[in-house]
C-alpha cells in the first residue's frame, strides 16, 4: 500500500564534521548547530567517556577486551559531571577507539541520535572522526576541518592553560601528534575525510572566518541563503 502523506516523513538534514585534535570541529560545529537550529552531538565524547570510564575502573585503555565490556555498558549519565578533557583521558579514548567492538558499541547511538531530531528541529550536526566515511555516509553536507597542527596545538595548549598553567606547549603538540597518527592509521574506520568532504584549513582563520567559510559550503549544498 502507498504511503498516506502523513507517513511520508521528511528526511532529516545531517551535517558531519571530521577532522584532526583541535581542529576547531567542536567549536564550527556548535555554530552550525546554533545557527540554522540544529541539533548537535560531539560524539568524542562518547569514546572520551568510554575512555574515561575505563581509567576511573582502574582498567588498562589498551586492553581491547576491557574496554570493549565499559562500551557495551556505557550511557552518558555514567559521565556526568567527570572531566574528560584532560590529555590522559584523550589518550585513553584514542586508544579505547581503535578497538572494533567499541566502535560497534558507540555506532547505534548514533545513528539514532543523527536520524532523529526533536520535534521543531530539521535535522543534526555531529563532530568526529567518521562520521562522514562511516556513521553517516549520506550525510546531506560533509566537512572536514583541518588546520596545521602547530596552529592546533597553541589552540589546545590555550584551552587547557586555563586549568593548569603548568601545562607546556611542546607536549601538547607531541600527544596531538601522536593522537592523530593512531586515529588515522588504525584499521577501525580511521579518521580521514570523505571523498565527497568539504576540507576546509582554518590555519589562518579566526573563529568568525572558520564559521563563514563552513556557512558558504553549507548554503551551496543546501540550496540556502
Ligand atoms: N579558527 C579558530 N581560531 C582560533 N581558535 C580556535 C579556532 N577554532 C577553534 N578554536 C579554539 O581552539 C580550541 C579547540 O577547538 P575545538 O572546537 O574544541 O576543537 P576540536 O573539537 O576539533 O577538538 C578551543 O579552545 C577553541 O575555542
Ligand atoms: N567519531 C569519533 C570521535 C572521536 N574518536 C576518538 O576519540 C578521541 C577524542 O575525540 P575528540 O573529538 O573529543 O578529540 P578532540 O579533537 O576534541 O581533541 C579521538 O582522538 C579519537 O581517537 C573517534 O575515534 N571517532
Amino acid at each position: 500500500m502507498d504511503a498516506t502523506p502523513e507517513e511520508i516523513v521528511k528526511k532529516p538534514i545531517v551535517i558531519a564534521v571530521d577532522g584532526p585534535a583541535a581542529s576547531g570541529k567542536g567549536t564550527v560545529s556548535r555554530r552550525i548547530a546554533h545557527f540554522y537550529d540544529l541539533e548537535y552531538l560531539d560524539t568524542g565524547r562518547l569514546y572520551r567517556g568510554v575512555g574515561w570510564l575505563v581509567l576511573a575502573r582502574g582498567l588498562d585503555p589498551r586492553n581491547a577486551e576491557e574496554a570493549a565490556k565499559v562500551a557495551e555498558i556505557f550511557t552518558l549519565d555514567l559521565i556526568d559531571g567527570a572531566d574528560i578533557r584532560t590529555p590522559e583521558v584523550g589518550r585513553a579514548a584514542s586508544h579505547v577507539a581503535s578497538v572494533p567492538a567499541v566502535r560497534a558499541a558507540l555506532l547505534q547511538f548514533q545513528r539514532d541520535f543523527a536520524f532523529n531530531p526533536p520535534a521543531g528541529r530539521a535535522g543534526t550536526v555531529l563532530d568526529g572522526r567518521d562520521i562522514g566515511t562511516v556513521i553517516c555516509p549520506d550525510a546531506t553536507v560533509k566537512l572536514f576541518i583541518d588546520a596545521s597542527a602547530e596552529e592546533r596545538a597553541k589552540r589546545r595548549w590555550k584551552e587547557l592553560s586555563l586549568q593548569d598553567p603548568s601545562i607546556v606547549l611542546e607536549s601538547v603538540l607531541d600527544d596531538i601528534k601522536r593522537r592523530d597518527r593512531r586515529d588515522a592509521s588504525r584499521e577501525a574506520a580511521p579518521m580521514k575525510a570523505a571523498q565527497d568532504a568539504h576540507l576546509i584549513d582554518t590555519t589562518d582563520l579566526d573563529i568568525d572566518g572558520a564559521f563563514a567559510a563552513v556557512r558558504r559550503v553549507i548554503d551551496r549544498a543546501t540550496g540556502g541563503a
